[in-house]
């Protein structure tokens, strides 16, 4: 045992914030030490002092009280006093004597906390080591970012999530028929961004009417909490600013400091709010964002002659944005040029010429028909080669053709065929499209048209056929909630004055005129089921994406000319999570314009009951004539206009079935790589890992735990909370559940993934303190001599790099464990950690510190051929980051090659610049240092 000297430094196993302790006083039976750093002053009985003696070796940096640094060359010991001897910069010798020490040295270096007895217990080590291992499972997984949704697992939607999950920067327009979950897709490629660190400023622009939704969904859903941002608060915002800053705003100038949208990373703003401030928008542009998504996209409207203010902000955003996600179900409401042009603002490296563009469109046939080829699975022959020869022929695809025989080959071959020939044609890779037709399970519709009789009154609503037979129907359907759309504000206005003040029945309302307050009240009113209203009455637009699908019946008191907008409607209730057959009620008046629709959209498109994608194609192509039917009385007419209409439907129908739908639903969902997601997604909720992982982290923390139902806990923080705070747990602790089926039906719950905010701040809480970083354990083995000792040490292979590499995506911190003997034997391979349990048994710390500082060269020698070992390990991480990088960002570099054959606009600096990256990542990757990060002294008995 160490005689105690004054002058000597110590440092407290029990309380090691207090700093570098000074031996001030030692007495016959106690010592005095003070500590400076903190200082504070503590009196040790001498046969128990909870103290290890600071002693560092050659070749460790030391610093002065000075803040002079150097690294030793020499320890000379006299009278129990240590000198340090070293080297200064000028070349001059330093001579340090401990006393001298700076006294804010920190030992948080695995192995100085070793030496200087600041032992953790082994359950502490063993946590640390498991939430690297599974913090690195995490990290290789296909599916990290994809599993944390509080969402049912959607082939469709986890499809697109993942493919975009596979882009650099994704730029993509999610175009799923109404109500199939694009919010929710949007909501997933986001959560997946952020979890991989991709992403970190995102703006999402939305209708007013959609903000609230958004801000639930997004919270509820995928945890992520999102600012909503208006004049006031910006207004707040500035004001803050100008606290902080002592100055005056200068209002004017939004290329200053003062811009709003800096003080938050995840902003959700209205179309309404940008549209009535442009100067929001000037500095929203400015704001530096790495996604900004677009719902309701179809509103950006464009033409050669003229762009939207709105199409044009999102046109600068997306320029200074790496990624742009466009929703919208009906990406073509607004002719094929706007379609075109918002393609232009997602890749204006294909969507280079609306000519060239719908030139393309004309040879979609064969680019189908060879896409076929590829996809079955048989051989091809000689013609389809010929065919894909045709179509490739700029492509430098002559290598990739010939690998269609060699029967190793030959799938992936198929699969970059497929993808070159989808990013060449139509709306390529950018555009997904999923109808009701390929995604399976949604509910039946059924209609019911009302012929009434009579005139439609203006001026007295009591009088008007429509108001009778809405008051009848409303009493018919007692005890049922309904939702009623019709076009304008005005009508949803009156109809529920008089429908309150005449006819005693209490109705919500919802229109463009309300406040987005006015409407979430409205629509939770309605949505409450002890409520009064049973009614909601809402205009076109104010309903626009909105979620109703706890409603069965819909009331459509007009009719619109276009089929997009029906469909629209109708999503309101048919929607994923609609559990019963939906019925829609459509009164007309005989011989009406209301009454020919009726029939048109009954007889002619079967739009009440189905979803038909070609709807809008036949009313694009039929709208003159169907405006001049509709006024008509002609019965003869009318029949034949219908007629024409279901024989240019099934036209329709028929030319997307074989020339464009196959490319674009193969782009919007593969069965296949759907289905392996969700199987591997059940996988991981299944696993039953993340639970008991959990209580061992609580458990070293001082978190209760308490089983609260199946598959259901409540977590608190107990009297003995190791920390302050813990991350993203309130006083009251919290209820979750670790299975998806009980979060989806019980929202109170949280859903705890390896994704959720508490699990990674609570990983991250592990990794980021030094606690397990050393600790000394007894094991028995039987293959291993009692009476031995080995070091088992954990290493951390990382990189660090330039954001932009976003080197994290092929070289992420990657934990190597390496065990080694007394015998400096490498035993890594030989004894897997989890076989080398801890007996719980006693031992004496100091007698075992004692024997480290004794035995430190020996130790220091171990450590270092650890260290030997973890490098060469670190070199087979560093060859696959290399080829995984290589690969990825290589097929990127070709992609832009082949595309510039084809479209000028593509520069070749752009592609000398991607090139530029490659070879930075890859010398960034060279450079990966290692890092001794833990290590466990065991002992073997
Ligand atoms: N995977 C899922 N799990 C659970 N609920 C889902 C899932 N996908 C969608 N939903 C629910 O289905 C409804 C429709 O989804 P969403 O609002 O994303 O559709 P949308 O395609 O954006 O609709 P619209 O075209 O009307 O804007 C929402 O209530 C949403 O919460």
């Amino acid at each position: 045992m160490e005689n105690f000297t004054p002058g000597q430094r110590w440092i407290s196993n029990t309380e090691t914030e207090l700093g570098l302790g000074l031996i001030l006083e030692v007495n016959f039976k106690r010592i005095t030490v003070l500590y400076l750093a903190s200082n504070e002053q503590r009196i040790y009985a001498i046969d128990n002092a909870p103290l290890s003696r600071v002693r560092f070796s050659v070749g460790d940096t030391v610093e002065s009280a000075d803040e002079e640094k150097f690294i030793i060359a020499k320890v000379v010991e006299q009278e129990g006093l240590i000198t340090y001897i070293g080297t200064a910069v000028d070349g001059s010798e330093i001579r340090l004597d401990e006393i001298e020490l700076n006294h804010h040295i920190q030992f948080n270096k695995p192995q100085d906390r070793l030496f200087t007895g600041q032992i953790d217990p082994n359950s502490w080590f063993l946590l640390r080591y498991d939430t690297w291992r599974k913090l690195q499972k995490h990290q290789q997984s296909p599916i990290k970012g994809l599993l944390g949704g509080r969402t049912s697992l959607i082939a469709h939607q986890l499809y697109i999530a993942h493919e975009a999950a596979n882009r650099a920067a994704p730029r993509l327009m999610l175009a799923d028929e109404v109500g199939l979950g694009k919010t929710i897709e949007a909501g997933l490629i986001l959560h997946h961004r952020l979890i991989h660190g991709l992403s970190q400023r995102v703006l999402i622009i939305v209708p007013e009417s959609l903000l609230h939704q958004w801000l639930v969904e997004m919270l509820r859903r995928f945890n992520l909490r999102f600012s909503v941002f208006d004049e006031a608060r910006c207004l707040e915002e500035l004001g803050d600013n100008n606290i902080l800053a002592g100055t005056q705003t200068d209002e004017d100038n939004e290329y200053s400091a003062d811009n709003p949208f800096t003080n938050a990373q995840l902003i959700l703003a209205s179309q309404e709010f940008f549209a009535a401030y442009p100067k929001r928008q000037r500095q929203a542009i400015l704001a530096g964002w790495d996604m900004v998504i677009v719902d309701e996209a179809h509103h950006l409207q464009w033409s050669p002659q003229f762009a939207s203010p709105e199409y044009e902000f999102v046109e600068h955003l997306g320029l200074v944005s790496p990624s742009l996600i466009l929703l919208t179900a009906t990406p073509e409401q607004l002719g094929k040029e706007s379609h075109f042009a918002r393609l232009r603002l997602l890749d204006s490296d294909r969507f280079y010429d609306f000519d060239a563009f719908l030139e393309e469109e004309k040879r979609f046939e064969p680019v189908a028909k060879a896409t076929r080829f590829l996809l079955a699975d048989e051989a091809l022959n000689a013609d389809s080669k010929q065919l894909l020869a045709e179509l490739l022929k700029n492509d430098n695809v002559t290598g990739i053709l010939k690998n269609l025989d060699d029967p190793d080959k030959s799938a992936s071959a198929r699969a970059t065929l497929v993808n070159i020939l989808l990013d060449h044609h139509g709306t390529g890779r950018i555009l997904f499209r999923n109808s009701r037709q390929t995604v399976q399970g949604f509910p039946e519709r059924e209609r019911y048209g009302y012929s009434l009789r009579g005139e439609k009154s203006t001026d007295d609503m009591q009088q008007d056929p429509y108001y009778q037979w809405l008051v009848e129907q409303v009493k018919q359907l007692a005890g049922e909630k309904i939702l009623l759309i019709c076009k304008h504000a005005q009508t949803v206005i009156d109809l529920e004055q008089n429908l309150r003040n005449r006819a005693g029945i209490a109705s919500a309302v919802f229109h463009e005129g309300m406040t987005i307050i006015e409407r979430d009240r409205a629509a939770a009113y309605f949505a409450d089921t002890n409520s009064a209203a049973r009614l909601l009455i809402c205009s076109e637009i104010g309903s626009e994406g909105r979620n109703f699908q706890f409603v069965q019946h819909l009331i459509l008191l007009d009719l619109p000319t276009n089929p997009d907008l029906l469909q629209q409607r109708i999503g309101r209730l048919d929607r994923i999570g609609q559990k019963h057959v939906i019925q829609i009620h459509i009164p007309y008046l005989q011989n009406t314009e209301q009454a020919v629709l009726y029939r048109w959209y009954d007889e002619g498109l079967d739009a009440f009951r189905h979803n038909s994608t070609a709807a809008q194609g036949v009313a694009d192509a039929l709208r003159n004539e169907l405006l001049a039917v509709i006024r008509s009385d002609d019965l003869f007419e009318i029949n034949s206009f219908i007629e024409k209409t279901q024989a240019l439907h099934a036209q329709i129908e028929q030319q997307m079935h074989q020339g464009r739908d196959p490319l674009l639903e193969l782009n919007s969902c593969r069965k296949d790589v759907a289905d392996d997601l969700i199987d591997q997604l059940r996988a991981y909720d299944h696993e039953g890992t993340l639970w008991p992982y959990l209580e061992e982290l609580f458990e070293c923390y001082g978190v209760d735990t308490e089983y609260h139902s199946p598959d259901c806990f409540i977590i608190r923080p107990s009297d003995h909370l190791r920390v302050a705070h813990f991350p993203e747990l309130s006083e009251d602790g919290m209820t979750v559940t670790d299975n998806r089926a009980c979060a989806l039906a019980r929202e109170e719950l949280q859903f705890i993934t390896w994704e959720h905010p508490l699990v990674t701040a609570a990983m991250e809480l592990v990794l980021s303190s030094e606690t397990g970083n050393a600790a000394i354990s007894v094991v028995r083995h039987p293959q291993l001599k009692a009476g031995q000792f080995l070091l088992e040490c954990v290493f951390i292979a990382e990189c660090s790099a330039p954001a932009e590499l976003q080197i994290g995506r092929f070289l992420p911190h990657t934990p190597i464990r390496v065990l080694v003997d007394q015998a400096q034997k490498n035993l890594s391979a030989t004894f897997n950690h989890d076989s080398l349990l801890d007996t719980g048994a006693n031992f004496d710390k100091s007698q075992i510190v004692a024997f480290l500082n004794k035995q430190r060269n020996l130790i220091s020698s171990i450590l270092t051929v650890a260290e030997q070992h973890a490098t060469s390990d670190m070199r087979d991480v560093i060859a696959k980051a290399t080829n995984t990088m290589l690969a990825s960002l290589s097929a990127e570099i070709k992609r832009l090659v082949r595309l510039q054959k084809v479209n000028p606009s593509i520069k070749t600096e752009e592609i000398e610049q991607l090139k530029d990256m490659t070879m930075l990542a890859h010398e960034h990757i060279q450079t990966a240092q290692l890092r001794l990060d833990a290590v466990r002294f065991i002992i073997t008995s």
